[in-house]
């Protein structure tokens, strides 16, 4: 299997701060991936130093078996907030691309893309809507023609209708070449309809990654009889669980055979998986470290 980012023992230290400390993950090639977790769990300064914008204090991160920062041409970089020069037209911002990517650069393409999007080219792209310019900056990602493309909360500021149509643009886009996507994000429920692959970051460890599909299947919502601690027939893990009086429910990994038929199971959405595992690995921050008792 081609992985397109290995991270080993990947960390970032700002002064005496780890931003991202001890991390190892794998994004293989050809998959829409989704990179989640609470703020500050890291996911920005992975993207940053997986697209070279920073160097690693600890370990290494390589982006198909190289160094980042020899596949720059490889690579396309969407940064938080579509940070893209605001003065400038949209017909202004492609054109310059191809100055500056003179390698691989497919002005056709975006101006195709932007087109079809009804993106006024003569306007400065600071007047455009936060969707238009969303989208106008993965326009010019994909202009790149990249083999990777790292999108840092592209949709967080989007209204639903917005972030759906610049989801689909993106998937409709990858779908046609064979880009890897890495994709960071708090819209779980967006996600589950276009990510094939997920990477769940806490405080800079990985919690949970692989396939969706695969941890779809493998998770169940239990719900039944108020449970102790003893084990379950066909469960492998209790990942969380709440109780009222009579009743449990349990977010659990199936085991091999069938559940204990006391227990009605549920399918489980990618949100109810990310959370759990969220839950599972406890507080960011230990109360201890405001004052607070535990
Ligand atoms: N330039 C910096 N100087 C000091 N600390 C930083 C800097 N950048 C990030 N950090 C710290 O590193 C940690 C990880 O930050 P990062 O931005 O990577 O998290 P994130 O998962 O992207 O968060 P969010 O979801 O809020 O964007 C945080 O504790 C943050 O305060």
């Amino acid at each position: 299997m081609e992985l397109a980012i290995e991270a080993r023992a990947l960390g970032k230290r700002y002064g005496r701060t780890w931003a991202l400390r001890d991390c190892t993950l794998d994004v293989p090639a050809g998959r829409i991936a989704a990179l989640v977790g609470p703020n500050g769990a890291g996911k920005t300064t992975l993207l940053h130093l997986a697209v070279g914008l920073s160097r690693p204090d600890a370990g290494e991160v390589r982006v198909f078996g190289h160094d980042p920062r020899s596949v720059l041409a490889d690579v396309g970089f969407v940064a938080q907030d579509t940070p893209l020069y605001r003065d400038f037209t949209a017909a202004e911002l492609v054109t310059m691309g191809g100055k500056l990517n003179r390698r691989r650069w497919d002005a056709a393409l975006a101006r195709e893309r932007l087109a079809m999007l009804g993106i006024p080219p003569g306007k400065p792209v600071g007047q455009l809507s936060g969707g238009q310019r969303a989208q106008v900056a993965l326009a010019l990602a994909l202009a790149k023609r990249p083999r990777l493309l790292l999108l840092d909360e592209p949709i967080a500021s989007l209204d639903p209708l917005a972030r759906r149509e610049f989801m689909q643009a993106l998937m409709g886009a990858v779908a046609e070449s064979e880009t890897t996507v890495l994709l960071s994000s708090h819209l779980l429920a967006d996600l589950e309809r276009s990510c094939d692959y997920v990477v769940v970051l806490q405080q800079s460890r990985v919690q949970l990654a692989g396939p969706v599909d695969e941890l779809l299947d493998t998770h169940r919502t239990l719900v039944g009889p108020r449970a102790g601690s003893e084990s379950i027939a066909g469960v492998a893990k209790v990942v969380r669980a709440s109780h009222t009086e009579r009743q449990s429910t349990l977010l659990v990994r199936r085991g091999g055979g069938p559940v204990d038929p006391l227990w009605t199971e549920h399918d489980v959405t990618l949100e109810d998986l990310v959370l759990a595992h969220l839950a599972e690995a406890g507080p960011r921050v230990a109360a201890s470290a405001w004052g607070v008792p535990a």
